[in-house]
């Protein structure tokens, strides 16, 4: 497709989202705004954009696409300061807010002067923020809502997702309210979660001294996303605020049945209370299609040897096996260490774990 993209944020998401329009569509132009000089330029020299813009307006004009990739508060914001400029007729705009509600409520002012705007939450990401991390491969499977606020942005929906068709992403539509209830639940409630559990871990710190090398394996894995970017997380929960209070009072009820089978010990009610968990969660689909992405990870004891990690790199190199992420956990005292080594699909990592235990003397694991 032709034309002018405007991508507005030049992080995770917006650098993805640019660099996969520019793979699928390399005739269009992606411009840039950052309020970060160094996100701009760093964008720049990556190609993620051709270029970029000193102010709003400037790439805002004439564009026929624009992208707003900014904490929602800030979207918000932005979303009010568009409504103010001169733009094409025919422009299309969306964002790419983890929360739609708020974000809508301003943007619905949009159709007083004939601008389609489409709410868009790309359901993938990752703990990185930045432009670095930016890749076009992130949003692939994974499902991509839209939000259209009348008949209008509804039939320009079609276009959008053919803007954005190079994410490889699956496109649902969904009305903003029932849209945040459920990544209230799947999304962000979690996120308070694992914050949660991590500042408990925090508290007993100086208590314990050994707890911060005990708190690996289960620990780590549930609570990653909470190494993610606080303002963007301080803006989502604001964003979200409603649906979060009224999690908290179910997860608090649900706490307080825990805490009276432990009373009163219980033991049937704490098994059902795990079986039913295991049972639901273990029926959960397996794709890298769900709101925060699979990860399938296979676990290597390496010893205190230089070139072991290299060696099991190379193996997996030589055999075309790609990893998306490796690193050494020193958790446990027998061991040098841990190597956790992350690939893009379960077939990889099932290839990987068949490999390693044929041809290296190492004890390779899956958690
Ligand atoms: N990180 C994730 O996993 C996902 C994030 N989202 C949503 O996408 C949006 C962007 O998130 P990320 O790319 O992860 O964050 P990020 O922190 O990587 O990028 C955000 C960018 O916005 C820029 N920015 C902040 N205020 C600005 C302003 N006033 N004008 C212009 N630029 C401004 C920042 O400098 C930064 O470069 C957020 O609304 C987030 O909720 C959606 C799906 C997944
Ligand atoms: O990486 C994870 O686990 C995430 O939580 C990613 C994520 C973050 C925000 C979203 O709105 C959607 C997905």
């Amino acid at each position: 497709m032709q034309g002018k993209v405007f991508v507005i944020g030049l992080g995770l998401i917006g650098g993805s989202i640019a660099l996969a329009i520019k793979k699928e569509h390399p005739e269009a132009t992606v411009i840039g705004f950052d309020a970060r000089l160094e996100e701009m330029k760093m964008a720049k020299a990556m190609m993620v954009v051709d270029g970029y813009v000193e102010n709003i307006k400037g790439g805002a004009a004439g564009a026929d696409l624009i992208i707003l990739a900014t904490p929602v508060l800030v979207t918000e914001k932005l979303v009010r300061q568009l409504l103010q400029m001169e733009l094409k007729e025919n422009v299309i705009v969306t964002d790419t807010g983890s929360t739609k509600e708020s974000i809508m409520a301003q943007a619905v002012q949009f159709k007083e002067k004939g601008i389609v705007f489409i709410g868009g939450h790309p359901m993938a990401g990752s703990h990185k923020s930045g432009v670095t991390a930016a890749k076009p491969t992130l949003f692939e499977n994974a499902f991509y809502l839209l939000a259209p606020y009348d008949k209008r942005s509804k039939m320009k929906t079609e276009e959008l997702e053919r803007w954005l068709k190079g994410t490889r992403a699956n496109f649902i539509t969904v009305s903003p309210e029932e849209h945040d209830e459920m990544v209230a639940i799947i999304s962000h409630f979690p996120h308070v979660v694992a914050a949660s559990l991590v500042h408990l871990v925090k508290d007993a710190d100086a208590e314990y001294p050994l707890l911060k090398r005990l708190a690996a394996g289960g620990f780590r894995d549930i609570t990653r996303i909470a190494s993610s970017s606080p303002q963007m997380w301080a803006d989502i929960s604001i964003g979200n605020r409603e649906n979060l209070i009224a999690l908290l009072d179910r997860w608090t009820e649900n706490l307080q049945k825990v805490k009276r089978a432990l009373e009163e010990s219980k033991y049937d009610d704490l098994f059902r209370f795990y079986a039913e968990a295991k049972q639901y969660r273990d029926r959960l689909p397996i794709s890298g299609s769900g709101a925060i992405p699979s990860f399938y990870d296979l676990f290597v004891d390496i010893p205190d040897i230089p070139g072991v990690v290299s060696e099991i790199t190379n193996k997996l190199a030589e055999k075309g096996i790609s990893i998306t992420n490796i690193r050494i956990l020193e958790t446990r005292e027998d061991v040098y260490g841990v190597l956790r080594i992350s690939f893009r699909s379960e077939k990889d990592r099932d290839n990987a774990l068949k490999l390693l235990k044929e041809e290296t003397p190492h004890e390779v694991y899956i958690q």
